[in-house]
């Protein structure tokens, strides 16, 4: 039976904007307050995703969620009519208004922990949506995107959904971005492996100091149980405290894996020749590739920097890997000098794409932050529905969704505007009917 890996990328959706909301992203920090361009983050995005498809990859798309979260500030006690919310929250609370209105769900690389048919108990692909408590901005998000999952992959045949984690900084779950899979195919079993920053109910061990930890070790636990993986298949690893507190503030700015391949920084993990090790020890193949980039080739300031580990490994139709990576890549000259050697070395990687995804890097979110990777079988992937797929249709159809409701440029004051949510709710309304998720939206489930 053939396998996919299917590579599902967050729509930026019509408000998008810069508000520097997450303390431990460098990036984000310093953009804060920039003016935006919701029109051309998204064409970007879709873009990417097209230019995948068109490699012969199989290309997803997650629709966005609604901001300003006119509910979330409801549930903090505004008022009135939508305007009226608006106004008082973005006059009186601007801090939270700004919270309520991240364009942080376009990372779909935090949307859920994904674990493919082959390695569960019961055989179904298992979601579970990331809590991401450690920011408030980013909590926000569970509810909606478990819906847009679910719209998604639909089949309960195939598809088996979980809540997500309890709401507490002791399970702290930031979903596939401290998730990778290595595997011989997608679709026999593979080594699912787990990076946590900090153990939440042991404060004997080693923490990072100055910046967050956001995902516990107990809540990786907690998603293995749920999708029913073995302890054979199954890696928990420290993240090195020291690289979180340089800004690594999740595991995928250090390193990603595809199939037989693990690349990585030297300084990624806290304890690596254990880890690589068990890894080695559980994975099922011959050829194992553990490709560590070593600190005085890139140090982390410049891999934090350019995004070098926040790449896309994929495999395409004819066996070959490639690197999809930000051109901020291609601009520093360690990094474009490691990445033309790496090409030429005895690896599975063969080619190296650059794109420009400059609107999501500028809130600290490379190529691989933009998707969910997603392992199917060919049966799967006929029960996923089929609207979410990229397709030159559908590329125009999304594309001619996006001229015709997103504005060109955002300014912070522009997100109180209501005529904004106005625009941004039939944006969002037709974009249910284009993908055919159904109401997810909680403007579309008011009675
Ligand atoms: N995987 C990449 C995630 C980036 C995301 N940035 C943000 O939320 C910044 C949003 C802002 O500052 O407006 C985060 O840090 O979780």
């Amino acid at each position: 039976m053939k396998q996919f890996e299917v590579n599902f990328d967050g729509l930026v959706g019509p408000t998008h904007n810069y508000a520097g909301l997450s303390f431990g992203n460098v990036a984000s920090l310093s953009n804060a307050s920039a003016s935006s361009s919701p029109k051309q983050a998204a064409i970007q995005g879709l873009e990417k995703m097209k230019a995948l498809s068109d490699m012969g990859m199989v290309q997803g798309v997650l629709a966005p969620q609604e901001r300003p979260d006119i509910y979330a500030l409801r549930r903090l006690g505004f008022t009135g009519s939508d305007a009226r919310v608006l106004e008082e929250a973005a006059k009186h609370a601007p801090a939270i208004f700004r919270a309520c209105c991240s364009a942080s769900s376009m990372w779909t690389a935090n949307a859920a922990t994904v674990s493919p048919s082959a390695d569960t108990a019961d055989g179904k692909v298992h979601f579970t949506p990331a809590n991401l408590t450690n920011k408030y901005h980013r909590s926000l998000e569970p509810e909606v995107t478990g819906r847009i999952l679910k719209g998604t992959f639909a089949d309960s045949k195939h598809f088996s959904h979980h809540t997500h984690l309890p709401d507490n900084e002791h399970f702290g779950d930031e979903g596939a971005a401290n998730h990778t899979r290595l595997c011989s195919e997608y679709g026999k079993p593979g080594v699912e492996i787990f990076v946590y920053g900090r153990y939440a109910f042991d404060d004997s061990k080693s923490a990072p100091q100055k910046y967050p930890a956001r995902q516990t070790f107990e809540a990786s636990q907690a998603i293995a149980r749920l999708h029913g993986l073995s302890d054979e298949n199954v890696v928990y690893i420290q993240q090195n405290p020291d690289v979180i507190d340089q800004g690594v503030f999740h595991n995928d700015v250090i390193s990603v894996g595809n199939q037989n391949v693990l690349f990585y920084h030297e300084q990624a993990f806290a304890n690596t020749d254990n880890a690589l090790a068990e890894i080695r020890q559980k994975f099922e193949g011959d050829e194992l590739h553990f490709i560590r980039v070593d600190t005085s080739a890139v140090s982390v300031q410049e891999a934090v920097k350019t995004y070098l580990f926040n790449t896309q490994i994929i495999t395409l139709p004819n066996g070959e890997m490639a690197i999809i990576a930000p051109t901020e890549c291609r601009d520093s000259e360690a990094v474009s000098n490691y990445l033309d050697s790496l090409v030429t070395l005895n690896t599975p990687i063969k080619q190296v794409h650059y794109f420009d995804v400059k609107q999501s890097m500028r809130n600290g979110g490379g190529p691989a932050c933009l998707r969910l990777r997603v392992a199917l079988n060919e049966q799967e992937l006929t029960a996923v529905n089929q609207n979410t797929l990229i397709n030159d249709a559908q590329f125009e159809r999304l594309h001619k969704w996006i001229e015709k409701h997103y504005r060109d440029e955002l300014k912070e004051d522009d997100l109180r505007d209501p005529q904004l949510l106005i625009e941004s709710r039939t944006a969002l309304d037709e974009l249910t009917q284009i993908l055919k998720i159904g109401s997810v939206y909680p403007f579309q489930r008011e009675v």
